[in-house]
């Protein structure tokens, strides 16, 4: 396909896993981890890939970095196969798994940098001009001397960021970037990689269970649950398929009965703290103007659905249909 960066046909992830039940006695189970997947990627998007723990995100990318062999199906990211070439293809990509760190824990920041200059053989300007890029747009100026075990979290993730970039990969896997960081360094980390996408045309593959990430970075979201693929279309469609809701907190200035406001419904009260849930396809502003009239509002704050959510009541909507479709089959 014409643009088609990355590409999946059919691929499946079968881990073979024994289980010791007894003296001598070995149980052996088949985990199917990603079951027949296909989907492509064009140069340049940014694309969400969410779905709930254990649910095959971690598999698809270690398969698309080459690190595991897909058990069946076709793979290719710029035109290589991953797990047969492996080396020609780390050339191409970046990756950064929040939750583990590719730097020298005891060495200053800056050794990791030019540890990746040699490994990769990065030409010489090419690494300069990188390493300039980053720093600056990354605000590592001040950091480059500090040994990274005594950076905080946020830090951190912006150094193993800027290490993923330093060869220009065309294509960055970034598994929970933004886990754990302030809103601050979330901030930091989502401005720097839109930055990057429309800047250079580097194509972001994103796993991330923070709905805000996706947001405000990606036009496109798949969901993976069971293996399996459950959606792949714009973010909206999916707070439409599992009409998910967001959540007003409300503070008043005194305990008061629940408050109400048409387009929302309170779930929750707890002394003058009340919570309401309203559509997340909706605005919040008329519904904040309507309670700030009506009632001594002394501050609020909205909540977004989490991923795990959303997907419950995509869920809940599939069962139902299905069941729906059952009764009807019945009835005919
Ligand atoms: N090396 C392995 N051996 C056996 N089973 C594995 C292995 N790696 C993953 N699995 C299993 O495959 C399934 C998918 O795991 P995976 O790590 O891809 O999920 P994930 O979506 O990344 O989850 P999380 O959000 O928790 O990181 C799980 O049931 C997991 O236990």
């Amino acid at each position: 396909m014409d643009g088609a960066f990355i590409e999946l046909d059919g691929v499946e992830k079968v881990f073979d896993v024994r289980r010791k039940t007894g003296f001598l006695k070995r149980e052996r189970r088949q985990v199917r981890a990603v079951d027949s997947i296909s989907f492509t990627v064009a140069r340049g998007e940014m694309v969400g890939y969410i779905g709930p723990n254990g649910a095959g995100k971690s598999t698809t990318i270690k398969m698309l970095t080459g690190i595991l062999t897909p058990s069946g199906g076709r793979l290719r990211v710029a035109g290589i196969d991953p797990s047969r070439d492996r080396t020609r293809l780390a050339h191409r990509i970046g990756v950064v798994f929040g939750q583990r760190t590719t730097l020298w824990w005891d060495l200053p920041l800056i050794d990791s940098y030019r540890l990746a200059h040699r490994m990769y053989r990065i030409p010489d300007a090419r690494y300069r001009e990188n390493l300039h890029r980053c720093v600056e747009l990354l605000e590592l100026t001040d950091l480059l001397d500090v040994p990274v075990r005594q950076l905080s979290l946020g830090q951190r993730m912006r150094g193993d960021i800027a290490a993923a970039l330093l060869h220009d990969p065309e294509v960055l896997y970034l598994d929970e970037p933004t886990i754990g960081l302030d809103v601050i360094s979330k901030a930091k980390v989502r401005g720097f990689l839109r930055e990057l996408n429309a800047d250079r045309g580097t194509t972001v593959l994103l796993t991330t269970h923070d709905l805000q990430d996706i947001e405000q970075l990606c036009s496109r979201v798949m969901v993976i649950d069971h293996g399996r693929l459950m959606y792949d279309g714009p973010l909206t469609g999916l707070h439409e398929a599992g009409e998910s809701e967001r959540t007003l907190v409300v503070d008043l200035e005194r305990e008061l009965p629940p408050v109400e406001v048409p387009g929302a419904r309170v779930v929750r009260v707890e002394g003058p703290r009340q919570w309401l849930a309203f559509p997340a396809s909706a605005s919040a502003a008329p519904l904040v103007a309507r309670i700030a009239a009506e009632y001594p509002l002394v501050d609020l704050s909205v909540r977004e659905p989490d991923i795990e959510a959303v997907i419950a009541r995509m869920y809940a909507d599939a069962d139902a249909g299905a069941e729906a479709g059952e009764a009807e089959k019945a009835v005919s």
